[in-house]
Parts: C-alpha cells; structure tokens; sequence
C-alpha cells in the first residue's frame, strides 16, 4: 500500500456507506484465476482452448508462436500503453482468425474447460457467495474468451445471478460451430464499464458510487471510467509477472502492489537492517557467555 492510512479509510468510508452503494468490478484472467499452481502457470481462457483436443497441432504451433511474441511486449513495462495497444490489437486478431479456422463446436467446450488445469483463485467461493449474499454485483471484464470463462466459472458453480461478464464472445453458426467473433474485440486497453452503459442493461449500477476494483495489469486500472458520480474506488492489483509496481505509481491512493522504494525508505530500510545486525550480535555474544556459564561447573 502506498498509503496506508489512505486505504483504511475508504474502507471505512464504504463500509459505512453499505452494500447497497457498492459494486465490483473484475478482471478475470490471472485475477481470478490462479497465475500458478504447484509451480505450473496456469491458463487463460484463450490458453484452456489453445491447448485442447479441439485444436490442430499446426495451430497449436502456431498460436504458440504468437504468444511468444506478443505476451513479452504485453508485459514489458518500459513500452508505453499506446506503443502496446497496435500490437496486442495485431495479437488478438490473428489469434481469433487462427481459432476460427479450426472449426470449433459449441458442444465441446464444456469438455475442453472440465480437461483443463483452468483454477480460479484461492478463496474464490467465498468471494463469490459474499457477493451474492449482499446482492452487489460483480462486473467481470475480460479481453479473454467469454464462452470459455463463464464454463470456468459455471463448472466452479459460483456463476451467480449477481455476475455480469463482459468479454470476446463466439458466434456459432446454426450447426453450432464457431463462425466469427461477435461484436467489437476486447483487448486489455479498452475494458470500460462506461460502454456497458450505454447498452442500458445495467441501469442498476447507476446508484452504485463505491468501487472494488480487482485486477493484474495496467490496462486494468482503466475498467471503472465512466462508472457514474464514482465517490470512492479501492484498488487491489494482483503482482504476477507484469512488474506491479506500476499500479501504484499511477494510483497511490488505493493499491495494494509493492511500490518502488524512495530515497528515504531505502535510508529507513537500511537504518533497520543495521539494528537488526547490531541486536541480534549482541544476543548472539550473550548467548555464547550464557553458554560458557553454565557448561562450566561451579
Ligand atoms: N491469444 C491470446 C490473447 C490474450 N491472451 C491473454 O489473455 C489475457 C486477457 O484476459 P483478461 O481476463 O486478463 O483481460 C491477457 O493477459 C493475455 O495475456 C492469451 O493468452 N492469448
């Protein structure tokens, strides 16, 4: 936390407002989903269909191939978002033309989520049930495959009501194989509650001013403009591998990512560790005597 007694205090302030002002708003791959599991990353939603029986092994190859490209420049923090967003948008789309190519039934991808090492994040019912219980919707905002996490979420059972999910949906044709991608693409950099809006089917969350923001990379911190009369928002950034501290220096208030010391937390820092040394020193030399005394018999 950059500030501390800055966090504290929203959370008091939304506490007290209550759940009914309240909304979350999420990113869904490696946030609510595990980034590792027994030291094996584990996949996106476009990685649980990649590596599936419903893919050839040429695609495969070659949408591994992509990722190996792209993913690096998606997580190089010293590229800016505008140099990023040509490329991701690049990534996406060959990535989706190459999944079109191959055919994909509607009917199987039940099968392929339940295959899969897909996980969703420790502590992932409660979260889910806590939110159902107090009626706050959960808003999942995703530039994954739509048709595959809401199967994740589905097969977890947490799929509630209360849970919107905003993604890259399928469009099948009418023997139930994949055709096209609908509507606009969803890439990390253009995830907005502002365009949910103006669909008018979440008239609802226009009464909803305090914010849980949850997320793991820099286009995340983006999904809650255009939330109406926002009065407060707690960010909470998850550290995989896309150098967190960003999030922080972008938004101090809120966050929960490791920051990247100042001068004066170095000096701090430092001061401590020398305390540290100089104490345990001098428990370690009164142990020794402590030692000696009572090895040697009176
Ligand atoms: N062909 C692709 C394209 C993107 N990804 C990853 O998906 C993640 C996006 O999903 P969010 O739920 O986090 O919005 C993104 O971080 C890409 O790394 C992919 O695996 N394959």
């Amino acid at each position: 936390m950059g500030d501390p007694h800055r966090v504290e205090e929203i959370i008091k302030t939304m506490q007290k407002a209550g759940t009914s002002t309240i909304q979350v708003i999420s990113d869904f791959d490696m946030t609510l989903t595990r980034f590792a599991y027994n030291g094996k990353r584990c996949p996106t939603s476009h990685n649980i269909l990649d590596n599936s029986k419903l893919i050839s092994e040429e695609c495969k190859a070659q949408l591994k191939d992509l990722l190996n490209i792209y993913y690096p420049i998606e997580i190089d923090s010293k590229r800016t978002a505008k140099e990023k967003l040509p490329l991701m948008v690049e990534w996406w789309t060959k990535a989706h033309t190459l999944l079109v190519q191959q055919r994909i039934r509607k009917d199987l991808l039940q099968d392929v989520v339940r295959e899969s090492d897909a996980m969703l994040r420790k502590g992932y019912q409660l979260f889910f049930d806590h939110l159902l219980e107090h009626s706050i919707p959960l808003l999942i905002f995703s530039a994954g495959l739509g048709d595959v996490l809401e199967e994740v979420i589905r097969q977890a059972g947490v799929f509630h009501p209360n849970v919107k999910v905003f993604s890259n949906y399928m469009d099948f044709d009418e023997t139930g194989v994949l055709k096209a991608f609908k509507g606009e693409l969803i890439h990390i950099y253009n995830k907005r509650e502002g365009s949910l809006l103006n669909t008018g089917h979440f008239q609802e969350l226009k009464s909803r001013h305090n914010v849980l923001l949850v997320g793991d990379s820099l286009g995340d911190l983006t999904m809650a403009d255009g939330v109406h009369g926002m009065e407060n928002i707690l960010k909470i950034g998850f550290l995989n591998d896309k150098v967190g501290y960003y999030w922080l220096h972008v938004h101090q208030s809120s966050l929960s990512h490791p920051n990247k010391p100042s001068t004066m937390q170095k000096v701090m820092f430092l001061f401590l560790l020398r305390s540290f040394i100089v104490l345990m020193h001098r428990q370690l030399v009164q142990a020794l005597f402590k030692c000696r005394w009572t090895l040697t018999p009176c």
